[in-house]
C-alpha cells in the first residue's frame, strides 16, 4: 500500500542553503523548496543498471541482456525495462513509499545505514547503534535511523527515545543476537530488510549473466559517458576517476566504436593511492585493463607524466557537495560556506582539465549536486576564465541536452543557458526518476603564442 503520509520530519539542508537554493529557484513556483526538500527524502522511481557485453566481439542485444537480468532475478514483481532513450540502460521500477507499521521492538541505526535500507540495502552489523530491550533472534523488528547522531553505540533504548529525532526506515528480520551486533568488529547482515519503504531490486556490486556485465550506476552518470562521446582511438582522461563507474563506461563505449585508427586509451586518475589500487581491481574484473590505464595524479596539479594539451576528451567529475543524492535523510553537513569551498576546489581541477585538452578537443564537467555555485556557478566562471583574451577559449558545446532544464526556476544571466539548453540538470522535483545531477559539455580551443 503506498503511504501518502511518508512526510519525514528531517532538516534536509542547512538553513543558509535552503534560503540560497529558494532565492535561486523562485520565480514560477513559490512552494518549490518545499517539493524539493520532500523529493529529496524519496528515492527516484527508478533503478538503473549499465549493460556491456562480456566479449567485446559479441553484439549489444538489450533484449537478451534484459531477458539474462530478469531470470537473474528471479522475481516477477520486479520487471526490468529497456530503457527508451539511453542505449545500454536496464531499469527496474521503484515502488514506493509504502506504508509499514511500526513495531514494538527495534533497532536504531545510524543515519548513513538508514539511507542505504531507503536505498535497498539490508542492515550490516557495523550501522546499528542500539536496541529496544529483550529483542530474539529471527524476530520482525523496526529499523529507526538516529539523525542527530548524538546516541551512542550500544544504548537500550526506548519507546520514548523514538518520538523525535528518528525516521523509521523499514521492517526487517533479526539475524543476530544483541551481544553479536554490537561486539567490536561484528560484520554481515544484522537485520534481512522485509518490508522495505521504498521497494526495489538492489544491486551493490555489479553482477554477471552468461554473457553480460550489469553495473549498478545511476541515470544521469550513464548519460555523461554518451556526452563525453569516445571514440575508438581517442586518447581520453578521466581527472577523478573512482570509484570508476564512467572510466569503465568510456572504455565500453569506445572498444564498441567503428575501428577507425589505432586502439585507444583511457587515463583514470584520483588522488587517493587506496582509490586507485581499487580502480585497478575493477578494470581487471571488467576485462578493461588493456583499455584502462589507472595513476595516482591530483587534479589540481596532474601528475608530470600527462603531457598538456594531449587528451582529446577529458572528463572532469568533480568531487562535490552530493547535494543531489537522494533518498537523505539531511545534507546537513553543508552551510554556504563550504558549499564555497568546495565550487573553489572544483575550479583548481577544472582550470587543469581544460589545460589537458587538445585544441579543437572536448572537455564534460558533472557534479552530482544541486547546488548552483558548484554547477551553473562554475560553468559561467570557466567561460569568463577562458574567454579567447588568453590562451585558450572554452565554450560551451553547440549540442542540445538531453534532459536540459526545461523548467525556468533560475535567474539572472543562469536563465540564458538554461534557456539554451546546453546545460544538462536533473532536478528531483521535476526529474522523479533520479538522482539530482548536472553535466556540460565543452569546446576547448588553444592559441599556442
Ligand atoms: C564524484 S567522485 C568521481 C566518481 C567517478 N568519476 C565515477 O564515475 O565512478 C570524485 C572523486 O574525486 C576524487 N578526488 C578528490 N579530489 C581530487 C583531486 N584533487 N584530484 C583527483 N581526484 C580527486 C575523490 O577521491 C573521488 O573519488
Amino acid at each position: 500500500m503506498a503511504n501518502s503520509q511518508f512526510n519525514v520530519h528531517v532538516k534536509v539542508f542547512e538553513q543558509d542553503v535552503e534560503q540560497f537554493f529558494g532565492s535561486m529557484y523562485h520565480e514560477e513556483d513559490d512552494e518549490y523548496i518545499s517539493k524539493l526538500t520532500s523529493a529529496m527524502t524519496h528515492s527516484p522511481n527508478w533503478s538503473t543498471l549499465r549493460v556491456t557485453p562480456k566479449s567485446q566481439d559479441q553484439e549489444m542485444c538489450m533484449e537478451d541482456a534484459r531477458d539474462e537480468l530478469q531470470s537473474l532475478i528471479n522475481d516477477d514483481a520486479h520487471q526490468v525495462i529497456i530503457h527508451p532513450h539511453i542505449p545500454d540502460c536496464l531499469c527496474i521500477q521503484v515502488t514506493g513509499p509504502h506504508k509499514v507499521s511500526l513495531l514494538s521492538n527495534f533497532v536504531v541505526v545510524g543515519k548513513q545505514c538508514g539511507e542505504a535500507v531507503l536505498r535497498g540495502s539490508h542492515v550490516f552489523a557495523p550501522g546499528v547503534i542500539g536496541t529496544s530491550n529483550n529483542i530474539r533472534l529471527n524476530e520482525q523488528v523496526s529499523i529507526m535511523a538516529n539523525i542527530d547522531g548524538k546516541m551512542p553505540k550500544g544504548t537500550k533504548v526506548t519507546s520514548e527515545q523514538m518520538l523525535t529525532g528518528h525516521v523509521h526506515v523499514g521492517n526487517g528480520k533479526l539475524l543476530m543476537s544483541r551481544e553479536e551486533i554490537l561486539q567490536k568488529d561484528s560484520k554481515g547482515v544484522a537485520i534481512q530488510i522485509t518490508q522495505p519503504i521504498f521497494n526495489t531490486c538492489s544491486f551493490h556490486s555489479f553482477c554477471d549473466s552468461k554473457h553480460f556485465h550489469f553495473f549498478p550506476q545511476n541515470l544521469p552518470s550513464m548519460l555523461v559517458s554518451h556526452l563525453l562521446d569516445p571514440q575508438y582511438s581517442d586518447k581520453i582522461l578521466d581527472m577523478c576517476a573512482s570509484p570508476g563507474g564512467k572510466s569503465s563506461h568510456i572504455a565500453a563505449l569506445m572498444m564498441r566504436q567503428p575501428r577507425v585508427g589505432q586502439k585507444g586509451q583511457v587515463i583514470a586518475c584520483d588522488r587517493s593511492a587506496n582509490k586507485v589500487k581499487k580502480l585497478k581491481e575493477l578494470m581487471e574484473k571488467l576485462d578493461l585493463s588493456g583499455w584502462v590505464d589507472c595513476m595516482v595524479s591530483d587534479g589540481t596539479k596532474p601528475h608530470q607524466s600527462l603531457a598538456r594539451q594531449s587528451f582529446d576528451r577529458v572528463l572532469c567529475d568533480a568531487p562535490c557537495s552530493g547535494l543531489g543524492q537522494r533518498p537523505s535523510l539531511g545534507h546537513t553537513e553543508y552551510n554556504m560556506q563550504k558549499l564555497e569551498q568546495t565550487a573553489h576546489y572544483q575550479r583548481k581541477i577544472l582550470k587543469k582539465s581544460v589545460e589537458m585538452v587538445k585544441n579543437n578537443g572536448v572537455l564534460v564537467f558533472s557534479t552530482c549536486t544541486i547546488s548552483p555555485l558548484e554547477n551553473e556557478e562554475n560553468v559561467l566562471w570557466l567561460l569568463k576564465e577562458f574567454n579567447g583574451n588568453g590562451t585558450s577559449l572554452v565554450q560551451l558545446d553547440d549540442i542540445k541536452m538531453p534532459w536540459a532544464h526545461k523548467n525556468e526556476y533560475w535567474c539572472g544571466g543562469l536563465k540564458k543557458l538554461i534557456r539554451d539548453e546546453r546545460l544538462m540538470r536533473f532536478d528531483p522535483v521535476v526529474n522523479k526518476e533520479s538522482i539530482g545531477f548536472f553535466a556540460a559539455r565543452f569546446i576547448v580551443k588553444h592559441f599556442n603564442k
